[in-house]
C-alpha cells in the first residue's frame, strides 16, 4: 500500500514536470538517508511500468570514513549498479576551512562531485531525494533568512555539466519516507555530520510544525502558493507605475 501511494505521487510529479525522457540514464544520489533510500526504491518500481524506458544507477559520495557496505548489499539485492566515491569533503569543510556555517559549503561540494561523477558515468539525469516538506521549508528559509521568494526547482538543466537534476519526490510528504523506511527496513546509514539536526532547517521545521498545529492548513497553503506562479502578486514598480 505504501509503495502504491508513493508511486502515484511520484508518477504525478514526473508527469507534471516532464522529468524522464526515453533512454535516460538516471543516477540517484544515494546518501544512505531515509529520503534517498525511498527514492531509489520508488524509481526501481517505477522503471517497470514507466512509459519512457530508462536506466537506473546509484551514486554515494563518502564524505570520509563512513561504512557504506549496507548500500552495496541493497543495490545488489535491487539489481542496481552502485558507485561509491571517496571524497575529502569532511576534511575540507571542518579541518581546512573550519566553516562556522558548514552546511552550504558541504552541499555545494556534494552537488559538484555528484554531478561530475554522474556525467563521467554517462548519465543524463541526477535524481535527488528532496520531498514536499523540504520544498516548503526551503521556501520559508529563503523568505525568512534571505528576503527572497525562492525554492529549488523540481527539474533543472545544468548547462555547464550538461546534466538535468530531477526531484521526483516533490509531492511526497516526509512522513511517508519515514513510513517506507520502517515498512521496507531500509539500511539507513547514520549521518556522521557534526552539524546534523542543529541547523536553520531544523529550526524552520519545528516552527512550521508548531504553526501547523495552531493553524491547520498552513503548510498546505504554502505549498499551494509555491505551485501557483500566476498568483504571485509582488510589488513590481515598473508594472504599477
Ligand atoms: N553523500 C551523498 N551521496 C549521494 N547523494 C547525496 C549525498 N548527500 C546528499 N545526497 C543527495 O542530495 C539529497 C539532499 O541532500 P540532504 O543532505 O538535504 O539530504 P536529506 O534531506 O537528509 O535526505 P536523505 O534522507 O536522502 O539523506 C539527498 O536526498 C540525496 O539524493
Amino acid at each position: 500500500m505504501t509503495m502504491q501511494k508513493l508511486l502515484s505521487k511520484a508518477r504525478k510529479a514526473i508527469q507534471d514536470f516532464d522529468m524522464i525522457q526515453k533512454n535516460d540514464k538516471i543516477a540517484v544520489g544515494l546518501s544512505g538517508g531515509k529520503d534517498s533510500l525511498t527514492l531509489l526504491h520508488i524509481l526501481k518500481n517505477y522503471q517497470r511500468f514507466s512509459p519512457q524506458k530508462f536506466e537506473l544507477i546509484a551514486i554515494t559520495l563518502n564524505p570520509g570514513g563512513v561504512d557504506n557496505s549496507p548500500l552495496y548489499k541493497l543495490c545488489k539485492d535491487l539489481d542496481i549498479e552502485f558507485h561509491e566515491v571517496q571524497t575529502d569533503i569532511k576534511e575540507i569543510v571542518f579541518d581546512i576551512r573550519k566553516e562556522k556555517n558548514p552546511c552550504s559549503l558541504c552541499a555545494n561540494l556534494r552537488r559538484g562531485a555528484l554531478n561530475d561523477t554522474a556525467k563521467k558515468l554517462g548519465c543524463t539525469k541526477v535524481a535527488l531525494g528532496h520531498h514536499k516538506d523540504d520544498a516548503i521549508e526551503t521556501f520559508i528559509m529563503s523568505l525568512f533568512y534571505e528576503g527572497r521568494v525562492n525554492c529549488f526547482s523540481p527539474k533543472t538543466y545544468l548547462d555547464k555539466q550538461g546534466i538535468t537534476v530531477i526531484r521526483p519526490m516533490v509531492y511526497i510528504e516526509e512522513y511517508m519516507t519515514k513510513k517506507a523506511t520502517k515498512e521496507f527496513n531500509y539500511p539507513v546509514i547514520v549521518n556522521p555530520c557534526p552539524a546534523n539536526g542543529s541547523t536553520k532547517r531544523q529550526d524552520v521545521k519545528e516552527l512550521l510544525a508548531q504553526l501547523n498545529s495552531t493553524m491547520p492548513g498552513v503548510k498546505k497553503n504554502i505549498f499551494g502558493a509555491l505551485n501557483n506562479s500566476e498568483k504571485l502578486f509582488i510589488w513590481d514598480k515598473d508594472k504599477i507605475k
